[in-house]
């Protein structure tokens, strides 16, 4: 599975949402996320936009960059993971750091690395080169754990659950609400188990990397890598441990992107979560997900109130896609017919949520262009909030809210604005966590509208004033 990461709604490196796909794993690719540029969910569950799956493409305008203080650069010129000093000669001692195979294409060690005390002994392995998996050790989930506390209950159980396992005709294993969860409650957040760099899928032969990924899960501490061997096979089973471990994979596991500071950023990672991997999907769920690198933590929130007895849900795709295209991917990636309601309903109904996804795409952009030509409103802000909330699309509505504040602080009316970047911050943050750049975004604009970039920008445009700016902005796309 592939997970989707949540692109912003401004600049392309920036407000990008989470709530991804849950992508399905494709391994000779690391595929980008097909639609929306953004992958999702697991078996790939995706990252490419939110909910599950996915968010959505960029666009800020221009003159945001003041707003982003860059990173400490360190002497060899890499950025520094999360602001902190630098420290790339540092080798984190690992429980196994073997066996290794040479790509094909940079030429590289991709190895093993099993750290069997990260978490309170949870443990995670990764398969990578030693300098990403250094890298990645320098992270506070290792460097500062007391800064993540309250993870991974589900192998610790310290803290009753808000859900059940059961299964489910039709779907296997599934999740089930025990009691009331209200929109935005956390109802999961695990640490990565198996983490391994797309790259290998490019560079070494199957047979290399299939051992590899075996070692990775065997390596893990006993009841972790119980938990892993436990997972869906879809129902197939095998003779040889190395091809159970690599169905379990294509499985289970989520697309994560890169982190900011990571030097890779072509290669995204394929994650697995044993718990998380129990979630089956839906079209249309009731929670969603993103990956903080800074916790190595995937998080999972309710997208809207769920009553005791309902499914939990993620989408393992990206949500805003066409109803025959979604069906052909869950078919193809993780092999199943896809029954939610979204998928069953009659064609007429079926019709007019296709005809209002159509509409959420060709909107879309316009509200990204910030040139003077485009006829972006706060009144197509209006439909577009409308059109996410007739098509059920809890874990992207904090973008459509930002949409919506930047239009109405662009068009001058700063009370309307702030209204919506509280909105886009209150349905953002359990989304795709407080330090995603389309929740700063809204906290800076709710906090002074009139000093933010969007204030009267598209009424200075239209009038004539700042046009020149816009060939700056050229350079921005
Ligand atoms: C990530 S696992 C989800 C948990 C799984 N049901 C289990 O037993 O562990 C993905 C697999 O679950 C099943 N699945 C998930 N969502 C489903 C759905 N909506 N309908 C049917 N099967 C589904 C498919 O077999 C899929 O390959």
């Amino acid at each position: 599975m592939k997970v989707l990461q949540a692109v912003s709604i401004f600049a392309a490196s920036v407000l990008a949402h989470s709530s991804g796909e849950h992508h399905h794993h494709d391994h000779h690719h690391n595929h980008p996320h097909p639609d929306l540029g953004a992958v999702c969910g697991p078996g790939a569950i995706p990252v490419e936009g939110g909910s599950g799956c996915p968010s959505e493409p960029e666009l800020l305008p221009v003159a945001q960059k003041e707003l982003f203080v860059e990173k400490p650069v360190d002497d060899k010129g890499h950025k520094c993971p999360n602001g902190t000093d630098c420290d790339y000669q540092h080798k984190h001692t690992w429980t196994y750091s073997e066996p290794c195979f040479k790509g094909n294409i940079t030429g590289q060690d991709f190895c093993v690395f099993t750290d069997n005390e990260f978490a309170e002994k949870r443990g995670t392995s990764f398969v990578m080169t030693q300098k990403r998996a250094d890298y990645i050790a320098t992270t506070p989930a290792f460097t500062d754990p007391q800064d993540i506390p309250g993870l991974n209950q589900d192998l610790k159980r310290t803290i009753p659950p808000k859900y059940d396992m059961k299964e489910f005709p039709g779907k296997g294993w599934g999740l089930i609400a025990n009691q009331f969860i209200a929109r935005g409650d956390l109802i999961m957040a695990n640490t990565a188990s198996l983490m391994i760099d797309y790259r290998v899928f490019d560079e070494l032969t199957k047979d290399q990397y299939k051992k590899l990924q075996t070692f990775a899960v065997d390596y893990l501490p006993e009841k972790h890598r119980e938990a892993v061997l436990a997972l869906s096979t879809h129902g197939q089973t095998f003779d040889s441990h190395e091809d159970l471990v690599e169905k379990i994979g294509e499985t289970n596991a989520f697309d994560i992107d890169p982190d900011e500071g990571d030097e890779i950023q072509d290669h995204g990672f394929f994650v697995v979560f044993p718990e998380i991997a129990r979630f089956n999907h839906d079209c249309r769920p009731n929670a969603d997900y993103y990956f903080d690198h800074a916790a190595l933590t995937q998080f999972i929130h309710a997208t809207r109130d769920i009553q005791p007895g309902e499914e939990l849900t993620l989408s393992y795709i990206n949500p805003v896609m066409l109803r025959a295209a979604r069906m052909t991917k869950l078919a193809r990636n993780w092999g199943f017919q896809c029954a939610c309601s979204q998928c069953t309903s009659d064609r007429p109904r079926a019709d007019a949520s296709d005809a209002r996804i159509r509409q959420i795409k060709e909107l879309k952009p316009l509200m990204r262009n910030w040139k003077a030509d485009s006829p972006a409103s706060p009144q197509m802000a209006e439909l577009f909030i409308s059109l996410h909330q007739q098509e059920r699309l809890g874990g992207s509505m904090y973008s459509a809210y930002a949409f919506a504040a930047l239009e109405y602080n662009a068009a001058g009316d700063p009370w309307t604005a702030t209204k919506y970047a509280r909105l886009g911050i209150d349905y953002g943050i359990p989304m795709v966590g407080e330090r995603h750049q389309d929740v700063v975004e809204m906290k800076s604009l709710a906090d002074d509208p009139w000093a933010h970039w969007s204030w009267n920008l598209r009424t200075k445009k239209r009038s004539g004033w700042g046009r020149e700016s816009d060939e700056d902005e050229d350079d921005d796309d």
